[in-house]
């Protein structure tokens, strides 16, 4: 719920806002504490407005990580008005955690009809409310599920979003946030909109992405959470040809996109029956009429969905010779985000990455090594199959896009490959050192490999240098992107590589998991950030690391006795280096593998 509090907080006017809440567990607790969310959001919205409060998400706010922000803000007059709301957050939050002792139900159906429900409307009471109270629309939504019918995850729920929003307030504009995010910063719509406005790029302008930092991260980031090379270097390269890809949460993209192409004056509007199906009231919606009050009471009944004429398929338009083209979020992928964003692009659609230095978004990021790679595993397996469909960027997209465009999806979706060549160069070197058959030139360091960047240390007179001059800030800047290269082939070999088996071994078949949602305690998850946290119990990957650790060793004091035996030094520095590093960057999952077994 706080996710749906921050944004109800947004520094927008709320007459032209609208939060809707997709809950797809379809769970009467979420039912229930989007009410008391709203109840809440009636005193802090207010309170917020009042003191220009930038941190909206009360968990946040009240957290010690927001204890600067309190202090600048508050004077000793508005303590107790502070205090007071943080009775009533508190209050708030007992009485979710409590909802299953006072007979609500917690457990979720998985037939279930659909629900709409109008929580909060901001119209009920007239227009000429304070705006300093007003608080905008407030919708929940449970969509229809049959355990026999696909539903289609997160892109299914989007659609029916998409089309709900479409009917009841259809504003133009859409941020879709994941419930294990929230807004950081309150202008953050108005920033996005300064692009979609902006006359020179409105026309074609899709989505403005924001990147997605977590908020739980470590000094350490053990897991790879800030995914730097994406976020840091990936999206902000690809925003000087046609902007970043989609990345699922934190994007403010023109409803507009997804039916038509850019540049078009409403051209998909003809025969508009005839392209979205029957939904009078969502043809209407796209007119840019339906503007209506919201009648609570309406969106009870099942006329509501009936008119609505959910999607069960994907949704799809005629085109003008008559062939059937898909619109909306695609089913094709499970990566629904990254391939949506990738046909956006296709069609000549652009986006732009927006990374202030406020963050507008903040996530909670996995806490463990489990979590952290059925997650990588979804996306890489996601990637892996839009690479070989037939919407391979190599093939479908290369006439669509500029050449280098296509070659940062083809990277992205192809780099599941590189994975075959890290395996062998995490096999190769090793086998050869203990057979004594050099691979590498004579101690020449530039030439191989990314093991000499490796070889990059830090003692301290290096460090000041570094620090007090321009030149050194250059050389600290190439030679952290040397690290983060290194740690990248380390995280491929001892990450990646065992997930890629274990993706083949369940069944050679892609499966959208969930992650475990919300938001995680900030301070239980630093704790165990500092340590790789395993699963409990025996696990496919297990083997493979202990394998792969053990052969390390055994090379290197093998390979070492051997090389020194023979006195082969120069021949075999480059290999010995590799195993040494292998090994001692490894120390964290052999920490974590020795303490699972103690
Ligand atoms: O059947 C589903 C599955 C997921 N979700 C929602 O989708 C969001 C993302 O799901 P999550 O399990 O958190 O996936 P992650 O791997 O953490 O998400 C990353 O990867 C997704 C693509 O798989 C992107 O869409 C997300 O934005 C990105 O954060 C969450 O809000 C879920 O509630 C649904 O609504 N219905
Ligand atoms: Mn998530």
């Amino acid at each position: 719920m706080n996710t749906v509090l921050s944004v109800v907080a947004l520094d927008y006017p709320p007459e032209k806002l609208a939060v809707y809440l997709s809950d797809d567990g379809g769970s009467p607790v979420s039912l229930y504490a989007i009410k008391e969310a709203c109840l809440f959001a009636r005193s802090w919205v207010p309170f917020c407005r009042k003191y220009g409060i930038k941190t909206r998400c009360p968990e946040a706010y009240f957290s010690s990580f927001c204890d600067d922000e309190r202090l600048l803000l508050l004077s000793d007059n508005s303590r107790a008005e502070e205090e007071n709301i943080r009775s009533m957050y508190e209050l708030f939050k007992k009485n979710v955690e409590t909802a299953k002792c006072v007979g609500i139900e917690g457990s979720v159906m998985q037939d279930r009809p659909p629900l709409i429900e109008v929580i909060h409307d901001n119209r009920e009471n007239g227009l000429n409310n304070n705006d300093e109270t007003k608080i905008p629309l407030v919708v929940y939504m449970s969509r229809k599920k049959r355990s026999n019918y696909p539903h289609h995850f997160k892109a299914g729920a989007l659609n029916t979003l998409l089309r709900v929003s479409g009917i009841i307030r259809n504003g133009p504009y859409v941020l879709v946030l994941d419930c294990d995010m929230y807004c950081n910063d309150p202008t953050s719509a108005r920033q996005a909109m300064c692009f979609h406005l902006d006359p020179h790029m409105s026309r074609s302008l899709a989505f403005v992405q924001n990147p997605q930092i977590f908020y739980n991260v470590s000094k350490n980031d053990i897991y790879d959470s800030q995914s730097r090379s994406a976020y840091k270097r990936m999206w902000q390269g690809m925003d000087g040809l046609r902007g970043p890809t989609l990345t699922g949460t934190g994007y403010y993209l023109k409803g507009e996109a997804l039916y038509g192409s850019p540049n078009q004056e409403d051209a998909f509007l003809h025969e508009a029956e005839r392209s979205f199906g029957l939904s009078s009231k969502f043809i209407t919606s796209l007119n840019g009429t339906s503007n209506q009050d919201t009648n609570g009471k309406e969106y009870h009944q099942m006329q509501f969905w009936k008119s609505l004429k959910t999607w069960p398929v994907a949704p799809m338009k005629t085109t003008q010779n008559g062939a059937k083209r898909q619109i909306g979020y695609s089913y094709d992928c499970l990566l629904e985000s990254t391939f949506t964003g990738y046909l956006l692009h296709c069609k000549g659609w652009k986006s732009v990455y927006l990374y202030p230095k406020r963050l507008c978004f903040l996530g909670c990021a996995t806490t463990n090594m489990k979590e952290a790679m059925v997650q990588r595993m979804k996306w890489s397996s996601g990637l892996f199959q839009f690479g070989f469909s037939r919407f391979s960027p190599l093939a479908y997209g290369m006439p669509k896009m500029s050449i280098l465009q296509s070659m940062c999806y083809g990277f992205f979706t192809f780099s599941t490959l590189l994975s075959v060549a890290f395996l062998i160069y995490g096999i190769g070197p090793q086998l050869c050192l203990l057979s004594s058959i050099p691979l590498y030139p004579k101690v020449r360091f530039l030439t191989h490999g990314s093991w000499p960047l490796r070889l990059y240390m830090h003692p301290p007179p290096v460090s000041i240098y570094t620090t007090s001059s321009p030149l050194g800030r250059i050389i600290q800047d190439v030679v952290e992107r040397a690290k983060n290269v290194g740690d990248e082939v380390d995280h491929r070999i001892t990450i990646r590589m065992p997930r890629r088996v274990d993706n083949l071994l369940r069944h050679c078949k892609s499966k959208f998991q969930v992650d475990k949602q919300g938001h995680r305690s900030r301070k239980a998850r630093r704790v165990q950030e500092r340590q790789i946290q395993l699963p409990r119990g025996r696990n496919v990957h297990d083997p493979l690391v202990n394998i792969s650790r053990a052969k390390h060793g055994i090379c290197l004091v093998g390979g070492v006795i051997r090389t020194m035996r023979e006195r082969m030094f120069g021949e075999m520095f480059g290999q010995v280096f590799i195993c040494y590093w292998g090994l001692l960057l490894s120390y964290p999952i052999l920490e974590g593998i020795i303490r699972k077994q103690r």
